[in-house]
């Protein structure tokens, strides 16, 4: 295990930041922080990096407890959200600031800086300016920058929150890449669900200073533990239960779920039946309010009889004509696709 952290908690004056956060990370793992703005996830960076100082609770990295040790001796590449690079330096100049602090030979740091440009394939920009640069090549410089000194943690503030989508998307293959090659211990702060699914090994999903979840993308999707989580992470139908009837009907839950007061399902697990009687044993009637045709796939929003409950169904868009045009519709929720939340 790289980086160890243990009942690390954290106050400012009467605002609880960080309420007895322990989790560990592997050597070479790409771990997501991922939560709502104020959930914490800022300050638990800043406290790892030794930006700020826990209250409670140790940090440690490789065995060692980085208490005592203060932020420039820790070893830890940082890319902020603002590039934050020095204006009136090259590109080649700003990656190689670190090593220049560090007073190594000339020879060295620009040999060194070469490397971290090509690395991020920016080779031919080495004498420009940042102001002659687009963000997403600045924040590819910043990223260089952390790297050049051979950190033993990178650690990334929201670095692509100032970009445009596009940018940002083809940013976060290429820094996956990167830490892939390197096979450096990272951790990313996002709000953005999708890059944190798309980058991480492991997400740590925060909700006011706590840990709601921790897991793989796939566990966070497939076994959401609460409300809060399944309503995070993608899309969910969140449906009140009350002796496993929903909408006046009995539920097929397993006996591992009876008995549960609130269920989700995923729109894409509601499966439609077109044309099916209404009375049909297992189906639960609904009336189609709303179609979002989005090409490939189309929302279904049903009323479910006359309850005032709703739920979306997300269907192929081929299939769509049918179930528009069909005189009666009726969902299935498969036991194996109801989760039980909290
Ligand atoms: N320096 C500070 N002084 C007072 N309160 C602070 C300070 N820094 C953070 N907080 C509070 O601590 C809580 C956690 O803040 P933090 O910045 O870590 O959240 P975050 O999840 O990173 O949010 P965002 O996505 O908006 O950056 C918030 O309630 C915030 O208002």
């Amino acid at each position: 295990m790289a980086l160890a952290l243990s009942h690390v908690t954290k106050r400012f004056g009467s605002t609880i930041a960080l309420n007895d956060i322990s989790l560990t990370v592997e050597r070479g793992e790409f771990i997501c922080f991922l939560g709502p703005s104020g959930c914490g996830k800022t300050t638990l960076l800043r406290i790892i990096a030794g930006l700020e100082l826990a209250e409670e609770g140790t940090v440690m990295l490789e065995g060692r407890d980085l208490s005592e040790t203060p932020a420039r001796h820790r070893n830890f590449g940082v890319v902020f959200q603002s590039y934050s690079l020095f204006p009136n330096m090259t590109a080649l100049r700003n990656i190689g600031y670190g090593l220049e602090c560090r007073r190594k030979p000339r020879a060295e740091i620009d040999a060194r800086a070469a490397e971290m440009l090509k690395l991020v394939e920016l080779s031919e920009h080495g004498n420009k300016l940042p102001s002659q640069l687009s963000g997403g090549q600045q924040q590819r410089i910043a990223l260089a920058r952390a790297l050049a000194t051979d950190p033993e943690v990178l650690l990334l503030d929201e670095p692509l929150s100032a970009l445009d989508a596009k940018v940002r998307e083809s940013l976060r293959l290429e820094i996956r890449e990167v830490q892939k090659r390197l096979g450096i211990t990272t951790i990313m702060v996002t709000h953005d669900q999708e890059e944190a699914l798309t980058m991480a090994d492991r997400i740590v999903v925060m909700d006011t200073g706590t840990i709601a979840q921790l897991g793989t993308a796939r566990e966070l999707y497939e076994q959401p533990t609460s409300r809060f989580v399944a309503e995070f992470i993608g899309r969910m139908n969140i449906l009140p239960v009350e002796n496993n009837l929903f909408a006046g009907q009995q539920l097929a839950l397993p006996s591992d779920k009876q008995g549960a007061t609130m269920i989700g399902i995923r729109p894409e697990d509601v499966r439609i039946h077109a044309g099916a009687a209404p009375s049909d044993p297992g189906l639960i009637p609904v009336k189609l309010r709303n179609t979002i045709y989005l090409g490939h796939l189309a929302h279904l929003v049903l009323d479910v009889g006359d309850s005032g409950k709703e739920i979306v169904a997300e269907i192929p868009g081929h299939a769509c004509k049918a179930i528009v045009d069909a005189p009666h519709l009726a969902i299935e929720m498969r036991p194996e696709t109801i989760k039980v939340l909290q």
